[in-house]
């Protein structure tokens, strides 16, 4: 790893006008050490470093940092100078001599000039040193680049499949929506029972709708129901009308909240329908939609369900709690249940809740049955006579699928994209089944760049600038998601971009990143920045997803509690700075553009020890066009190409002095980092092969956290910190986060241990430390 063959660099101050109040120490110690054991040149760091210490009590602590003996490093000394070390091994380090002065003019005249209280910092290069990046293979299966999941223009119309005319009036002046996508022609007139028909009875299947992102899945299976609620209204008689106090006649189950909000937001816009204007009739108005949603308080929601919501939107957790604990939460009746982004609902961690609610929802409905033997609506030709469930996603597999037919009545499985599966399958012949396949909007671009841990950081930077061009005055009209792995790292970053451009500016005057729920950027000038996790308050979640949605451009950084569902316009590009911990989460993080037809890009960051991950994907389908790091890093001097590096190197030292001068901005790198590395052992163990953590360089990566610490040197320190915090920890269950709790590498390779516990977490707070305290006493088994 990284400590092995280590030259140890270790300078004291020189004098220094800002450093006369300090007494600095007489000693120069500069070590090389490049022969003998590592333990010999363990005692000699360490027999250094005690010396350095007794003779500079009073002095700001020695910061050192390790370098590989191929490293090119760069000494930041205390007259504001940098000179490059020189290390024979690598000429190319010689090289930079030079350049490092220049790197600091530039740094001064950008107003970035060095400011360290410390006397000396030895910073690795960004370019040397960096693992080579192995040869990836070119996939030349082209995608024709023609819209598949766009409305179907020689399809049937929604009047043709047996919609009311006024509600279809109603959808096309409100929603847009004239021409139904390939799965709503295939899902709506089976969901509507036109063609079901069995031994001369009516027969109401359960239903899989599997189609790509953005196709429309859930008007497919919103219009169905309502149309039939409808046309029971029409058949009633005036003297027993449907109203409210039916109860709930449709559960739609959303694994996020956010998702529940948008449902409800669409069902809410679909029972608007004006009076018709032949009739002046509303045939829709008994029908009340509403939700139950977790991080709300739950006394308004009873009072509405007690009144009754027939139509309700609801969060898995939230909704056992009103079925457990709201006596008059109704039931009965429920015709619907909706399970949207069903194979997250059906993964472990929800599947224990959603099982309790499928047999307490039976459970009624037999009790019910049995004491009202006669119901209007159980008689009725036109609502189901039995619950019907419907499955909905863009990725259900055979297993999911399997797993839910348990629970299923003669499941129909209807795929929006049988003929393109069908093709791709033809290209993969050897290695793909159908099974194994996911499919991405045929329109979409896929890029792939795989970056030295290093560089990660300024790559980033790199590209969110040439993306958000300015045009005189303006910026370019983009909306960008960054999907990051943890919570950790999204407030990290969101604050490195909102206040490192600031570098004068004292950390006391740095914008709020606790509170905000949009910042303008001081990298990136006039860019709104937003940021979503599950850790955020419900109100700032709230806020960001409505104020990234009607925004015109900016950058959203999140996790994955934004990757499914979501359907916020106009998102042209999707940036995955650390790779999804599942192979499904990167369909529907890339699913968040390109929707309906319209076109997207979306661009997989991956480590050099990544690149298998390339395979993996094509194994399922989704092929990645190779795009180099130093295309991208180009774009940071347009006018001179060929001195990126410098700039590079400019922008990646004023991130590290941003975090440097802060202890508090130094804990949220750390935490970050810590939070990064937790979440990269939740990789499935299939990916194991792939995203092992043994195969991370974690000096390198500090570097992509604006650290410029050796990794023993971030584990010794949180872990002396946490052996402090340990008894408070483990009083309670959710500490404040800006406690540390203890890394052990040992415990991160099992990956049992993380996958449990993150297991354990709410809505995508992975990795993040809260998700690290789960509850540590073993269930006992049952003995049958
Ligand atoms: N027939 C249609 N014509 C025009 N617009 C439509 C049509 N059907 C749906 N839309 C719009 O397309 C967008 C995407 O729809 P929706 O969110 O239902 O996609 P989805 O398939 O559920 O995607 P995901 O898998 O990401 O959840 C929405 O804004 C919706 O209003």
């Amino acid at each position: 790893m990284a400590d092995d063959g280590l030259i140890l660099n270790i300078c004291s101050a020189t004098k220094n006008a800002s450093d006369t109040a300090h007494k600095k120490p007489s000693i120069r110690a500069q070590v090389k050490e490049v022969g003998g054991s590592w333990k010999e040149r363990n005692r000699v760091r360490k027999a250094i470093k005690s010396q350095i210490k007794k003779s500079a009590k009073s002095y700001v602590p020695l910061e050192h940092d390790y370098n590989t003996a191929e490293n090119g490093g760069y000494d930041l000394s205390s007259n504001n100078e940098i000179t490059q070390k020189k290390f024979p091994k690598n000429k190319s380090a010689f090289a930079r001599v030079e350049n490092s002065k220049e790197v600091q003019e530039k740094s001064k005249k950008s107003g970035n000039a060095i400011t360290t209280t410390q006397p000396h910092q030895v910073i690795s290069s960004l370019f040397t040193s960096n693992p080579t990046i192995p040869p990836i293979k070119h996939n030349n299966q082209q995608n024709d680049n023609f819209p598949s999941n766009a409305p179907v223009d020689d399809s049937n119309s929604f009047i043709g499949m047996g919609l009311d005319a006024d509600l279809v009036a109603h959808v096309k002046e409100k929603l847009n929506a004239e021409k139904p996508t390939d799965i709503q022609c295939k899902a709506i007139p089976l969901l509507l029972n036109s063609n079901n028909i069995s031994r001369n009875e009516i027969i109401d299947l359960d239903v899989v709708i599997q189609a790509e992102t953005g196709s429309g899945k859930t008007l497919a299976f919103l219009l169905p129901i309502i149309e039939r609620l409808i046309r029971a209204t029409k058949s009633m008689k005036s003297d027993s009308p449907l109203t409210r106090s039916l109860g709930t006649l449709a559960i739609i189950l959303t694994p996020t909240r956010e998702l529940a909000k948008q449902t409800l937001s669409v069902l809410e816009s679909l029972l608007s329908i004006p009076p018709s204007k032949t009739t002046n009739n509303r045939l829709q108005h008994w029908i009340v939609p509403g939700i139950v949603n977790g991080g709300v308080k739950k006394k308004a929601e009873k009072a509405r369900l007690r009144r009754g919501v027939n139509l309700l939107v609801s969060t898995p957790g939230r909704l056992l709690d009103h079925l457990q604990n709201t006596r008059s939460f109704s039931v009965e009746n429920l015709r619907w249940l909706v399970l949207d982004e069903a194979d997250r609902l059906l993964e472990l961690g929800f599947e224990e809740t959603l099982q309790k609610i499928i047999q307490m929802l039976d459970d009624r409905s037999e009790a019910y049955q049995k004491i009202n033997q006669k119901n209007c609506l159980f008689d009725s030709e036109i609502l189901p006579k039995r619950r019907q469930t419907i499955l909905c996603s863009a990725t259900l597999k055979d297993d999911v699928r399997r797993l839910a037919g348990q629970n299923l009545f003669n499941p129909t499985y209807i795929n929006g994209t049988d003929q393109r599966t069908d093709k791709v399958n033809k290209g993969h012949s050897t290695h793909a089944n159908n099974s194994k396949l996911f499919t991405t909007p045929n329109q979409l671009k896929q890029k792939c760049i795989v970056t030295p841990a290093k560089l990660r950081l300024v790559t980033l930077t790199a590209i969110l600038k040439s993306t958000f061009k300015r045009h005189s005055e303006s910026i370019s009209n983009e909306k960008v998601i960054v999907f990051f792995s943890c919570c950790d790292a999204v407030d990290f970053y969101f604050d490195l971009f909102a206040n490192a451009g600031n570098l004068e500016q004292d950390s006391d005057n740095d914008q709020n990143v606790s509170s905000e729920t949009s910042l303008i950027s001081t990298v990136i000038p006039n860019l709104m920045m937003f940021r979503l996790h599950g850790e955020l308050s419900q109100t700032l979640r709230t806020t960001t997803f409505q104020k990234f949605g009607t925004a015109s451009s900016g950058v959203l950084f999140c996790t994955d509690v934004a990757a499914r569902g979501l359907d916020l316009p106009n998102v042209s590009k999707i940036f995955q700075y650390d790779p999804p911990t599942d192979i499904k989460d990167y369909v529907h993080r890339v699913g968040r553009t390109a929707r309906l037809g319209k076109d997207g890009e979306a661009m997989l960051f991956l480590l050099p020890s990544e690149v298998g991950y390339i395979d993996s994907l094509e194994a399922r389908g989704i092929n990645t066009k190779n795009v180099q790091v130093d295309t991208v890093l180009r774009n940071l001097t347009p006018m001179k190409p060929s001195e990126y590096e410098l700039e590079a190197t400019s922008i990646q030292l004023s991130f590290e002095r941003y975090v440097l001068s802060d202890n508090q901005r130094i804990s949220r790198a750390r935490k970050a980092y810590l939070s990064y590395i937790r979440a990269y052992a939740t990789h499935s163990s299939s990916e194991k092969e792939i995203f092992h953590i043994k195969k991370l360089h974690l000096g390198h990566l500090a570097k992509s956290f604006a650290l410029r610490e050796a990794p023993s040197n971030i584990t010794n320190i949180e872990s002396k910190r946490s052996k402090k915090n340990h008894d408070k920890i483990t009083q309670k269950k959710f500490p404040p986060t800006d406690k540390v709790i203890q890394i052990d590498r040992f415990k991160l390779n099992n990956t049992g241990l993380a996958q449990k516990r993150k297991l354990d977490v709410n809505e995508f707070a992975v990795g993040s430390y809260k998700s690290m305290i789960g509850p540590t006493v073993k269930k006992k088994r049952k003995i049958k």
